[in-house]
């Protein structure tokens, strides 16, 4: 099996030659997937991230969000806590600034910081995903350490249960991605946590990562 940096360096490249047209048309599709969903429609918060290195583009989807006055938090490195974000109120007018990774995010501002259990639903980016659900980052660690209380929770509530019968606790975490970012296993570490639902700009995938 390769290893998870090759699949990083793979999957990245293959990103990377998707055309501005294919992106264009990946953010529309998933605009309206997005959209048609009632736990987004009921959602007043939501946090999401903005496009880097050939990510699908949420664009589309945050300017639909702001129209109807929901509330989009976007994720920022933490200054002086290695390894985690904050989430930051994110508007149209946002100072914003570069970090380490050359990723703009909002300046930094502790009126801004949001909890991350009063989020309702986070998107989150992704390199690459299998069909169990497994999610592969960047490498930074960060959206694993943001959700591995949320996934305590969930597990502990949902043990045996059916999908449909879930008790679902803040915030929703579900992944965004190309359809070609699926591949068919990724070697998993104890620390990842995996995604209950991946969509795409064709599929949306329900795991049961709780049994
Ligand atoms: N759009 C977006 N925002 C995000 C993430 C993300 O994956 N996508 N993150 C999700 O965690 C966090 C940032 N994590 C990142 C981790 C590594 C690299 C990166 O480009 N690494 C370089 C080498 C590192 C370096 O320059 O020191 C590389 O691998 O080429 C980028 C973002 C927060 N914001
Ligand atoms: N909950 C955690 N507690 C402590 N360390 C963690 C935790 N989660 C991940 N790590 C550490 O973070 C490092 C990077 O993890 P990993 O390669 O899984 O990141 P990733 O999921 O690809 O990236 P990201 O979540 O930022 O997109 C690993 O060395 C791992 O030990």
């Amino acid at each position: 099996m390769p290893t998870r940096n090759k699949i990083r360096q793979l999957i990245r490249t293959k990103r990377q030659s998707l055309t501005n047209i294919e992106q264009q048309q990946f953010s529309n599709d998933l605009l309206s997937q997005l959209t048609a969903r009632a736990d987004v429609q009921a959602a007043k918060s939501i946090a999401i991230y903005l496009a880097n290195d050939s990510e699908l583009d949420a664009m589309p989807f945050i300017q639909w969000c702001w129209q109807q006055k929901k509330n989009i938090y976007l994720p920022v490195i933490h200054p002086f806590s290695p390894g985690h974000l904050l989430f930051l109120h994110y508007e149209e007018n946002s100072d914003m600034r570069a970090n380490t990774y050359g990723i703009l995010e909002p300046k930094l501002d502790i009126r801004l910081i949001k909890k991350v259990n009063e989020i309702d639903i986070i998107f989150t980016p992704l390199v690459a995903f299998d069909q169990t659900g497994n999610r592969l980052g960047m490498g930074g660690g960060f959206y694993d350490r943001t959700l591995s209380s949320w996934y305590s929770q969930y597990r502990l509530e949902n043990e045996g249960k059916n999908f449909n019968e879930r008790k679902l606790t803040k915030p929703y975490p579900i992944g965004l991605a190309h359809d070609i970012q699926l591949i068919a296993a990724i070697p998993s570490q104890l620390w990842d946590i995996p995604l209950p639902e991946i969509v795409t700009p064709t599929m949306q995938y329900k795991f049961n990562i709780h049994k």
